[in-house]
């Protein structure tokens, strides 16, 4: 196969983003024309010169898939994909000399546009890596029991920086992944798999086994990835159609420390990630997009995958419905009528308020610390810290 077919079929099954790839402007066409059959609507792929573009040249480079790497061919043209909404795609030929891609205006819209640094499949790749280590080595104990493990293609980089600590340290732990991929990624490392129900059947058959604990806040630590985090720590997450389980996990953890590369900060929600993904029963389907209508998203879709188009299933049988709204508000702008309606709590709630919504991809409110001093009942996901991998191998924190 060459390098475009192979893209393709790792495009055909990932679930997760894809990288980019160089290649010349006529191939380039070509296979955004198919990915963009292929893919969830939001997943939207655009080329550019490269030409323009610091740090990247036309040399042979290595393309990563989900967790395969290609090797894509030299030239003019970078493809890039998943990140920008299909009308970018025209605005983006009027500004080339600016040459990044930025949101549409709407009257919804008044926030400046934000713009996502571009790096090279290698540099993401160092980047991430270089966030898991470092938030790693300052939130993993060898004390721990329970540690969960999210999902997506960075959290890998925190499995193996655990793994490499050797079994002296990870033997008497146990890892609670927030689905089939990341199981398969901790039992992979050689790390103890404990499912959420094992996890709830123990602290319920043996609360001896977590002395202290309050809140079901029985997993000493969660890592997990995210598709875009604003300045208050809010994150989206499901891009990869994990995020039911995500939840839960998190909210029976300590703390979540997020881990992600530079691209996916960004000042408030739905700068850049184009929609926030919804876990809804498939009979209810079409009713949930008509509820997200009425709350103010633009063309709702349920994503699909495959050649075929059929929507793409999560871990718990259930679809993903991606909703485009304007940029979201930071928590504490609430009431700035003229910066739009939604903080990323209002909208959360707003939405898990539809029959049939399972869950939403919003992961906002509480800390778990701020959970645990607000009562027992209270439930905290939203990251206490996030590490950011830049290109140039630093690791930028929040929180
Ligand atoms: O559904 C997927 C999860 O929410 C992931 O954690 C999120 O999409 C980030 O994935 P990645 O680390 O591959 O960018």
């Amino acid at each position: 196969m060459n390098p475009q077919t192979q893209f393709l079929a790792a495009c055909a099954y990932t679930t997760t983003t894809i990288r980019t790839i160089t290649t010349t402007r006529t191939t380039a066409a070509a296979i955004c024309n198919v990915l963009k059959s292929n893919r969830r609507p939001p997943a939207v792929f655009t080329s550019y010169p490269v030409s323009a573009r610091r740090g990247v040249t036309g040399e042979k480079q290595t393309l990563t898939s989900g967790r395969r790497s290609f090797v894509s061919i030299t030239t003019p043209y970078l493809l890039h994909s998943n990140y920008h909404h299909y009308h970018q795609q025209q605005q983006q030929q009027k500004r080339h000399q600016h040459n990044y891609p930025t949101r549409p205006p709407s009257p919804t819209n008044t926030h400046p546009p934000h713009h996502r640094p571009i790096m090279t499949t290698d540099l993401i790749e160092s980047a991430k890596r270089a966030a898991c280590q470092r938030a790693v080595a300052e939130h993993f104990d060898p004390s721990f029991r329970y540690i969960g493990i999210g999902s997506g293609s960075t959290v890998a980089y925190v499995v193996e920086a655990i793994a490499a600590q050797g079994p002296s340290v990870t033997s008497g732990m146990q890892f609670i992944p927030s689905g089939s991929g990341s199981a398969a990624l901790v039992r992979g490392a050689g790390l103890s798999v404990l499912s959420i129900p094992e996890l709830l059947a123990l602290a319920s058959g043996s609360p001896s086994s977590f002395p202290g604990v309050t809140n079901r806040q029985y997993i000493d630590v969660y890592f997990d990835g995210a598709d875009e985090v604003d300045a208050q720590l809010a994150a989206i997450k499901g891009g990869g159609a994990c995020l039911f389980q995500e939840k839960v996990v998190a909210r029976l953890s300590k703390k979540f420390v997020c881990v992600a590369d530079s691209r996916k900060r960004a000042p408030r929600l739905l700068a850049s990630w184009p929609a926030v993904p919804v876990e809804v029963a498939p009979v209810a389907a079409d009713l949930v997009r008509l509820a997200l209508v009425d709350l103010g998203a633009r063309n709702p879709v349920v994503r699909t995958k495959g050649p075929g188009a059929a929507p793409a299933g999560t871990d718990n049988g259930n679809w993903i419905i991606d909703a485009p709204f304007a940029p979201l508000l930071t928590a504490g702008e609430e009431g700035e009528a003229e910066k739009g309606k939604w903080t990323p709590e209002s909208l959360a709630a707003a939405i898990k308020g539809i029959l049939g919504v399972l869950e939403v991809g919003i992961f906002a409110g509480p800390t778990g610390p701020q959970a645990k001093a607000l009562g027992p009942d209270a439930a905290g996901v939203r990251p206490v810290k996030a590490y950011f991998g830049n290109a140039d191998g630093d690791v930028e924190t929040l929180g």
